[in-house]
């Protein structure tokens, strides 16, 4: 799914307006519509009291004709309009007068006012700043922004949590209103899925609003999500009359005296994955390990503890280095020299990560298309510091422009760059913050690669199958109790679930089906 930059929103606005010869007031109403739709829907008429905060500018004006909409059907409605500029928008102001018209005086706030009383079990519409936020805001709405997270009710933010910018990180995190939902609107925002942004989203999802679909589907966008709609494409169906060699064989070199396990979870994770043949390139502590554990895999050997020397005869279709392989001297020069003579994209990770960090120029020795899937210190190790994940971004496509790889963030939302794009996974979860399953991640996608997955579509696929099963086996394991090896064991799931379950409905039409 794409996510749109607010340009693009605005852009859209425009061309829907032109094209369907409607208002502007039209939209905010078809978007207010939506968002009260969605709150009838679960509140049924309930008489709690909801507090509506409704900045001057077209988020509050979707506020405001919400709250009409509330009105009219009779809920118990409290109208601030927090006045922090003189500056209203027009349909801000078509919709405070058509409150006014129903005879509903909103509460205008500003410096000098009291802050109204909100319960604990009231509701809170934060309608205050949209997409439009391009400054920090006064101190005293930051002090309303508190008071709001005092009274402890329930906050559902009108198409973005009030004091997020879209492009860059607050200065003040105080000025951010911590969400309980977002309803976001047609699309959702890139903020959602950034660590340092993302903590102010509880849930959220997405109206529409009818912003013209050719249109959006013909912006071309520089973020995406991934789901199952976006990978399912990618998936190459196994055919009848093939045989192991069709399916290509993986090399996973690594391992080194006490990390053996790393070699056996990437070489099993690739088997898993599909590919027709594994090898595993260890030191020869790792032989009889790997042997008994994945017996399906060949094992080529080198020095006794760790690899000082890589070369073989076999001819790999796709090569995973560096899980589990340490940063002995010897271990270093290997790989350098492995790297003059090796053509192949390979994937990098772990020691493999630590020795190019620590050696950069040996960077300009990956062969194009290669992946290198970095957590956030070997990430650092690799593009130097950065100040908040808009800088990381930015920082992550140079080096990714630089040396033609495919860099892979790991972390809460796992992103993949390449080329300028940055695509968002949505599987996983936090129980795979574990041992090893870093390990499966390198296998997986190496097992891709083998089967004749093109790079970005390997690393893409291979994150969302890897989260996937991450998140199938956490049903049955629970968040502490899951390992790395029970991810291996949900591969087969996460395949398999590609075709049985199909993706929610967008919860608006579950509405309007349940409606009409
Ligand atoms: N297609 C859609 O998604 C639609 C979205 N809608 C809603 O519209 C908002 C965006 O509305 P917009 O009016 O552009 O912006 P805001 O409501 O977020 O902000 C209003 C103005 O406030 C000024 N501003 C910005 N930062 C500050 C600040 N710190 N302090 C004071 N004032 C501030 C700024 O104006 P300036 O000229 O003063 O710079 C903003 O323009 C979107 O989020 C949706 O909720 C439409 O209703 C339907 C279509
Ligand atoms: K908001």
């Amino acid at each position: 799914m794409k996510l749109f930059a607010a340009e693009q929103i605005y852009a859209a606005d425009k061309f829907t307006i032109e094209k369907q010869q409607i208002t502007s007031d039209a939209l905010m109403e078809q978007a207010a519509i939506q968002i009260f739709n969605w709150m009838h829907l679960r509140m049924q008429g309930a008489p709690v009291k909801i507090h509506l905060f409704c900045g001057i500018g077209n988020n509050g004006g979707d506020g405001m004709a919400l709250a009409r909409h509330l009105q009219e059907h009779g809920y118990n409605i409290g109208v601030h309009v927090v006045n922090y500029s003189e500056k209203r928008s027009k349909d801000f102001l078509i919709n405070l007068d058509r409150l006014k018209d129903r005879k509903i005086w909103p509460n205008f706030i500003d410096s000098n006012c009291e802050f109204p009383e909100i319960h604990k079990d009231d509701i809170i519409v934060d309608a205050i700043f949209g997409i439009g936020l391009n400054r920090e805001p006064s101190d005293w709405v930051v002090n309303l922004i508190d008071h709001l997270h005092k009274s402890e009710a329930f906050v559902l933010s009108v198409d973005i949590p009030s004091g997020l910018y879209t492009d860059k990180i607050s200065t003040n995190e105080k000025a951010i209103v911590k969400a309980n939902y977002v309803l976001s609107f047609q699309a959702p925002k890139l903020i959602f899925f950034l660590p340092d942004t993302g903590i102010y989203i509880g849930q959220w999802e997405v109206l529409d609003i009818g912003l013209d679909p050719e249109y959006l589907s013909a912006t071309e966008v520089e973020y995406e999500i991934i789901g199952k709609n976006e990978v399912l494409p990618m998936y190459k169906p196994r055919e009848k009359y093939t045989h192991k060699g069709t399916y290509g064989h993986s090399l996973l070199i690594g391992g080194s005296y006490g990390k053996i396990g790393a070699s056996i979870l990437a070489t099993k994770a690739s088997l898993k994955i599909g590919s027709g043949l594994a090898t595993a390139y260890v030191p020869k502590c790792g032989y009889i390990p790997l042997q008994t554990a994945v017996p399906e895999a060949m094992v080529l050997t080198n020095s006794e503890e760790y690899i000082a020397d890589i070369s073989y005869k076999i001819e790999p279709n796709a090569i995973g280095v560096g899980v589990g392989l340490g940063t002995e001297k010897e271990t270093v020069d290997a790989f350098s020299k492995f790297l003059d003579s090796n053509k192949l994209p390979l994937v990098v990770d772990a020691d493999g990560l630590n020795i190019l960090s620590e050696n950069k120029k040996l960077l300009k020795k990956l062969p194009e298309n290669s992946i290198l899937t970095p957590h956030p210190k070997e990430l650092e190790r690799l593009i130097g510091v950065w100040k908040g994940d808009f800088d990381k971004l930015k920082k992550a496509k140079a080096f990714s422009k630089k040396y033609t790889c495919v860099l892979i963030i790991k972390g809460a939302n796992t992103i993949t760059l390449f080329n300028g794009k940055v695509y968002i996974n949505t599987t996983g979860n936090p129980g795979m913050a574990t041992a090893g399953t870093g390990d499966v991640l390198t296998g997986v996608i190496t097992g891709l690669m083998a089967q004749g997955y093109d790079s970005l579509s390997a690393a893409i696929f291979g994150v969302y199958l890897h989260g996937r099963a991450g998140d199938m086996v956490v049903e049955q394991v629970g968040y502490q109790s899951l390992m790395a090896s029970d991810i291996l064991e949900a591969l087969g799931d996460a395949y398999i679930d590609l075709f049985k379950v199909p993706e929610q409905a967008p919860p608006q039409q579950e509405q309007q089906q349940e409606e009409g």
